[in-house]
């Protein structure tokens, strides 16, 4: 247990390089270990208990008092003890009130974690004070802020609008949902159909929207169009794990073999995939986009059905974000497979597990795993869970090779693929492992040729970002959804 928080010396000379990037090169070395704990608190996971052990005091580390961090001890205004404490005891699911010395080692944890993940995140000679903006102040940046977010004052803005660009429309009905307001009008002349369509930008520029789209598709009945217009983040509503876990025990769910719930459509209901029908799920999204969140919902998804839990075997070149799921009994390999060459060894392992089946299924007489099974097979599915695909392909690209065998003949014996990669490229996701992996779910990216390669399609780097996707489901058309948040609680609930 530490009084203090300690930090490693690899870490204070982290912390020291992160201190001289950027203009302001005199900024104290406590702010920036401040900064990391409001990094390390972005992410929904703790941190791992084995990565970050307590670290003890040594030559070359650094010390801080926890004066430093949370303004302990510093008197009503400026102390901010408590709020740490209430928060990091969600993210441990216990009561960090009663013990201080477990408090202070859960706080040593994420100071370190982010220290490491703002090291990796900050590439060299990056400013830090634009990193801050960018990253930890994201939501407030945004540029579509100055949108009403009263859909009733909105409306009559966007009719008037309309007005200016040549469109005359009658607003017929207008409905809130999670981040998008959907509004049906109806058309005077069969002509404003086109003059609309050519016209969206002008709407969103009128608006203020910034870079987000707004988009028109044709209403149900004649003459009708529905226009969905994006508000401003804080108007937003967050969809939680709640929500998703009802849509996952509908009876929709209950008839798929991988039920997962990643989030709602625009009218805030829960968006259901079978990820056995998938067959295999490829997540692009840049950094901060909510790729680990969207992760995070597809793992407690599959963790939701007791009796048909699939094994899992879970991939994490970074060792942060699969920590919580370590414990499970039903992963492969026990633990969470973190190097670059253990991944290559449980892929391969995961061929031959492949190979195997198809032996099974002959002796079955079946087709695929659904028919072993109703003839007394009993396998379990396996979802292998891969967080940063580009990584790994970078430093181990002999690890496309299962991948490809895998993506092409593991259907039908029960194996699903689901990788991840904030670097969508043409080099992270090669054209035999796109063509044998249709399903694809984008987060926001930078260019419309990053949207390209994970949809064939642009659209997702007009995204609002925090988990705002659009979702290709097995080459069918493309879905704009709003991802769920989960809460470090969840994964607890979820894991236990
Ligand atoms: N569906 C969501 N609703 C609200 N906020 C979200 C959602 N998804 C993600 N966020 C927020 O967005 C931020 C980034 O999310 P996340 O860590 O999942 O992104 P990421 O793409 O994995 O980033 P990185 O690659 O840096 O780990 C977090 O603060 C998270 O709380």
């Amino acid at each position: 247990m530490v009084a203090r928080v300690r930090i490693t010396p690899k870490e204070k000379d982290q912390l020291s390089r992160i201190m001289k990037e950027g203009w302001n090169r005199d900024l104290e070395w406590w702010t920036i270990a401040r900064i990391a704990l409001t990094r390390s608190l972005q992410i929904a996971e703790a941190p791992d208990p084995e990565t970050y052990a307590t670290v003890s005091a040594r030559p070359g580390g650094a010390e801080l008092h926890s004066q430093q961090l949370t303004g302990e001890g510093k008197g009503e205004q400026e102390d901010f003890t408590d709020l740490y404490r209430g928060l990091l005891s969600i993210y441990e699911g216990r009561d960090l009130f009663q013990d201080e010395d477990v408090f202070h080692d859960c706080l040593q944890r994420h100071v370190r974690r982010g220290i490491a993940v703002i090291s990796a995140d900050l590439s060299s000679g990056a400013d830090i004070n634009r990193y801050i903006v960018d990253e930890l102040f994201a939501e407030r940046t945004g540029s579509s802020e100055s949108v009403e977010s009263d859909s009733v004052a909105l409306g009559e803005r966007v009719t008037k609008v309309l007005g200016q660009i040549g469109v005359g429309a009658k607003l017929v009905s207008s409905f809130e949902g999670p981040r998008l307001t959907r509004y049906t009008f109806e058309l005077g002349l069969l002509d404003d159909l086109d003059r609309l369509r050519r016209g969206t930008s002008k709407i969103a520029f009128a608006l203020g929207l910034g870079d987000a789209a707004v988009s028109v598709s044709l209403g149900s009945s004649a003459r009708t169009v529905i226009l969905d217009i994006p508000r401003p983040s804080s108007a937003w509503r967050t969809v939680g794990w709640s929500e998703l876990a009802a849509g996952l025990s509908s009876q929709a769910a209950v008839a798929m073999s991988l039920p997962i719930c990643v989030g709602t459509d625009v009218m805030g209901e829960p968006f259901l995939l079978d990820l056995a029908e998938a067959p295999h799920l490829f997540v692009g999204g840049t950094t901060g986009s909510g790729k680990s969140m969207c992760l995070h919902t597809i793992m407690l998804s599959l963790l939701m059905r007791q009796e048909h839990r699939p094994e899992l075997l879970l991939i994490d070149p970074k060792a942060v974000e699969f920590a919580g799921y370590r414990d499970l009994p039903n992963l492969i390999g026990g633990g969470t497979v973190v190097s670059p060459e253990a991944s290559l060894h449980a892929l391969e392992g995961l061929v031959e597990a492949m190979d195997n089946r198809r032996d099974v299924l002959e002796r079955f007489k079946a087709r695929d795993i659904a028919e072993a099974n109703a003839n007394g097979a009993g396998l379990r599915r396996i979802v292998a869970v891969i967080d940063e695909l580009g990584d790994l392909l970078m430093t181990r690209p002999e690890v496309d090779v299962p991948l490809i065998r895998l993506a092409q003949k593991a259907r039908s014996v029960g194996i699903h693929l689901v990788l991840a990669t904030q670097r969508p490229e043409a080099a992270t996701f090669p054209g035999m492992l796109r063509s044998n992996v249709p399903s694809r779910i984008a987060l926001t990216v930078q260019k419309a040729s990053e949207s390209r390669i994970i949809l064939d399609d642009g659209g997702a780097e007009d995204l609002l970002g925090k988990g705002d996707m659009l979702v290709k489901f097995a080459g069918k058309q493309i879905v704009r959804v709003h991802g769920g948040r989960v809460t470090p609680a969840d994964i607890i609930a979820a894991v236990r």
